[in-house]
């Protein structure tokens, strides 16, 4: 007999620890480790999802134990959706990220292979109630919910429970559907006798006897069978009924990249380029974990390093993983590695349909895909022969997750790394002060890339104090700015304008009383927007009419602090009237399709102007964009964040870098409040290496990262008192544990203290070495579990990227 390990999915009763259960003989051939199944669970034996991790054999087990055992009730796959790979690393994420094993067992695959539950309720027999008996007449078990039974209906049914005439089953649905399609399979063997048999007027038979002669071995898809002349499905049948082809149905993927791929051919590189490429290529051919930071410049042909790389892993037989932030997945990234290696690659982004991502999933896990590309989660990519990973904007914060497990992209990549043997490469503008420290003391091998391709200029920027009010027109835009893009449009060349929208913005002031509409449910004020006419909660997604006066003191003297794309097209349009502006932000881009539409647009130069968020200033490469303009260099810089200055630094960096980057050189706008700011003034001179070292000695003095490791310990309730006094409780139960050099902060309100009703406190963990640290926060992870259930809810994150 066989007994199976598995990690049930039961959200309140989480555990590291897997059940075992008894094996069923009919299933004993079938079972692997990675495979999901459906065991029965707790008083009611309800019917949960779980993981199986492992097997053993019953003799293990005493017999005392084994008669406890219950048996699993059915397998949910036909094949491990988890390899070994993932398996050995769910607990590595579960142990490094204090979360639980089946959330990163379920993070690792697509969203569709989350279970669902339902409840089913079946009439207990002998059946005497004679609505029980009509109700039941057709399905003896239906789903417990509204639309099978009115609000009386399942009253009564609550009275039935009771009286025990009736049950409740909780099934688990897979709702994981692939597609097929139908084929038609060749059965002759002798084409020149059936040929023979056929009349010479049936054109159709004929044709389609050509088809199955051509490829005799292959299944063939009856779509593409009837696009060819004179083939119908009536003369498919046909052969079908004499026994000439038989009917199967092949697995369909949906493809979500139609477009047509555009073959091109690698470029001869750089003398910088080919030493980069030299270098990662060994690593890649002597299988060498090296970790590769690749600092190049804007516009300096990283993704030229990446593509030729990429085809020395496929030389080698070998797989490619490439990650991208989320916003910087842009279509014209994803064709440039499609254009290279065409239906090789899988692509994986949270624009695609949950179907489409499972079909791609698929087709990777099967082992149909050799290079994938695609934002975080990709990073769980089940390629089995992995030779090379690719973390391009490896400084991007969106490479951590936000929810359980808190993970860092680049951790899971350099554990992978060293699975497979293969090399990373980090590559950025601006990369992370984390990983730029470790390339100093050699920890990672750095390669850099100092120059433009063609020899091209960085852009000149130039900084525009936005203090002084002579030099603006409007609120939002400077006379400079003005007059540059007026001239940018008389060259006929394009320019990009971007709104950071970090930190607060189009919020409702009064000048009266000073009040400012916040959201009912989160401490944030809500944002203005003209196309719904509402001011909404970016949070919770609360919305309310736009006021004409202050709900506190009536008085109409009301402000909009606007710094909305909306408002500034709308400011940008009076300023500039001839100007063509589209613009590009989260409401403009919710629509499938809509960003990959706008982009196309304005390479096509439809658009003269580009205005848009964060968006923009990643991955965009358009040659006839001279102009660059940052309309608020500086909403980021007072965050309560010690990595506000370096995200600034990085963003204008980024933004800067979209412009001059072909023949015509480019030329940059900064408009700022703090045009004294080192950030601002090293992202003028686009010096990253004097950025890093000043950054350095700032982090250095205030004692945080690279220098210290942080972990944040956050604590909600639905009530302030509790939660402060839950986050004390919890703050004194790590001082408790933790080494005595250790340095604990708070326990304080977080910045933004409430969200969507809760309120939020949180301990900042501060330390340079501590054994105990592991074993502290263990202790409270265990605790968190059944403070869930007193509605407190706790969240550790080691290595936060946000404060907020
Ligand atoms: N060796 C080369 N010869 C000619 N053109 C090249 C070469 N390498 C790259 N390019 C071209 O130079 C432009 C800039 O390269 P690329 O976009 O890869 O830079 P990047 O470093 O990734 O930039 P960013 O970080 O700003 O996105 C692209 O249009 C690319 O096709
Ligand atoms: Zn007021
Ligand atoms: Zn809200």
């Amino acid at each position: 007999m066989t007994i199976a390990e598995v990690i049930v999915d039961v959200p309140t009763r989480q555990t590291n620890f897997p059940y075992s259960y008894v094996v069923p003989e009919a299933l004993t051939d079938e079972i692997q480790p990675g495979m999901r199944v459906v065991v029965p669970f707790g008083k009611g034996d309800r019917k949960v999802e779980g993981f199986v991790v492992g097997l053993k054999d019953a003799a293990d087990v005493t017999k005392a134990d084994l008669t406890k055992l219950k048996p699993i009730s059915g397998l949910m796959d036909l094949n491990p959706v988890v390899n070994p790979e993932l398996l050995e690393m769910s607990q590595w994420l579960s142990e490094t990220t204090y979360s639980f094993r089946i959330s990163c067992l379920l993070t690792m695959l697509p969203n569709v292979m989350k279970a669902k539950y339902q409840t089913l309720v079946t009439p207990v027999p002998p059946v005497k109630d004679s609505w029980l008996q009509e109700r039941f007449a057709v399905h003896p078990a239906l789903p417990l919910d509204q639309e099978q039974f009115t609000t009386a209906e399942l009253a009564r049914l609550t009275k039935l429970r009771q009286q025990g005439k009736v049950q409740l089953q909780y099934q688990v649905q897979n709702q994981a559907k692939r597609k097929t399609e139908l084929a038609v399979v060749n059965q002759i063997e002798d084409f020149a006798e059936v040929r023979q048999l056929i009349r010479k007027n049936t054109t159709g038979q004929l044709a389609l006897l050509n088809q199955l002669e051509q490829q005799p071995q292959t299944p063939l898809k009856q779509r593409d069978l009837v696009q060819e002349p004179g083939i119908t499905p009536a003369v498919i049948n046909t052969f079908q009924k004499r026994g000439w082809v038989t009917k199967t149905e092949v697995e369909k993927y949906r493809d979500p990249n139609k477009e047509a791929i555009k073959p091109d051919q690698p470029k001869p590189l750089t003398a910088d380029q080919r030493q980069a490429v030299t270098q990662i290529n060994a690593a890649v051919t002597n299988h060498q974990a090296t970790t590769f930071l690749l600092e190049g410049v804007t516009g300096s042909g990283k993704t030229e390093v990446y593509l030729q790389t990429i085809q020395c892993a496929l030389d080698q037989s070998e797989q490619a993983l490439m990650l991208v932030p989320e916003i910087a997945l842009t279509p014209q990234m994803v064709s440039r590695v499609k254009n290279r290696f065409g239906s090789q690659v899988a692509i994986l982004h949270s624009g695609l349909s949950n179907g489409e991502k499972y079909d791609e999933w698929r087709r990777i896990n099967e082992g149909k895909a050799q290079v994938v590309v695609g934002a975080r989660s990709a990073i769980f990519a089940p390629l089995a022969k992995l030779g090379l990973i690719i973390l391009d904007e490896e400084h991007d914060p969106s490479y951590k997750q936000g929810d359980n497990p808190r993970y860092h992209t680049r951790d899971v990549a350099l554990w992978r790394s060293r699975y497979h043997h293969c090399p990373v490469v980090l590559g950025s503008a601006t990369p992370s002060l984390e990983s730029r420290a470790r390339a100093e003391k050699g920890v990672y091998q750095l390669l850099r890339l100092p120059q433009r391709i063609n020899q091209q200029q960085l852009p000149a920027i130039q900084i525009v104090d936005m203090t002084d009010s002579v030099q603006r027109t409007g609120d939002l835009f400077s006379n400079e700015l003005i007059s540059a893009i007026k001239a940018t449009l008389q060259r006929h060349e394009q320019v990009v304008l971007m709104l950071n929208r970090r930190g607060f913005s189009s919020f409702m002031l009064c000048r009266d009383c000073g009040y400012v509409l916040k959201c009912p449910h989160c401490d944030i004020s809500l944002t203005m927007h003209l196309d719904t006419h509402t001011m909404k909660c970016h949070y919770c997604g609360y919305e309310t009419a736009i006021p004409n006066e202050c709900p506190q003191c009536h008085s109409r003297n009301i402000r909009y602090f606007g710094t909305g794309t909306e408002k500034a097209t709308q400011q940008l349009q009076q300023l500039v009237p001839e100007a063509r502006i589209l613009r590009m932000d989260v409401d403009t881009t919710r629509k499938k399709g809509a960003h990959r539409r706008i982009l196309h647009q304005f390479g096509e130069q439809q658009a003269d102007i580009l205005l848009g968020t964060q968006m923009i200033a990643k991955g965009l490469d358009f040659p006839n964009v001279t102009l660059v303009g940052v309309l608020n260099a500086d909403t980021g810089l007072d965050l309560p964040d010690f990595r506000a200055s370096e995200r600034t630094f990085d963003l204008l960096t980024q933004v800067a870098g979209r412009a001059g980057r072909a023949e015509k050189s480019g030329q940059v706008i900064i408009q700022t409040f703090n045009p004294e700011h080192y950030a601002i003034q090293l992202a003028q001179r686009q010096d990253y290496e004097a950025f890093f070292h000043k950054e350095m000695q700032i982090r250095h003095l205030a004692g945080y990262s690279p220098y210290f490791y942080t972990v944040l310990v956050t604590v909600s309730a639905l009530q302030e008192d509790a939660a402060a006094k839950e986050a004390l409780r919890v703050s004194n139960l790590l001082q408790a544990n933790v080494a005595p050099q250790t340095e604990l902060l708070g326990p304080t309100p977080r910045p933004i203290a409430r969200i969507k009703n809760r309120y939020y406190y949180q301990i900042i963990i501060k330390y340079k070495h501590d054994e105990q640290l592991p074993d502290a926060l263990n202790r409270i992870q265990a605790i968190s579990q059944t403070e869930i259930r007193k509605g407190f809810r706790i969240a550790i994150d080691v290595e936060p990227q946000s404060f907020m």
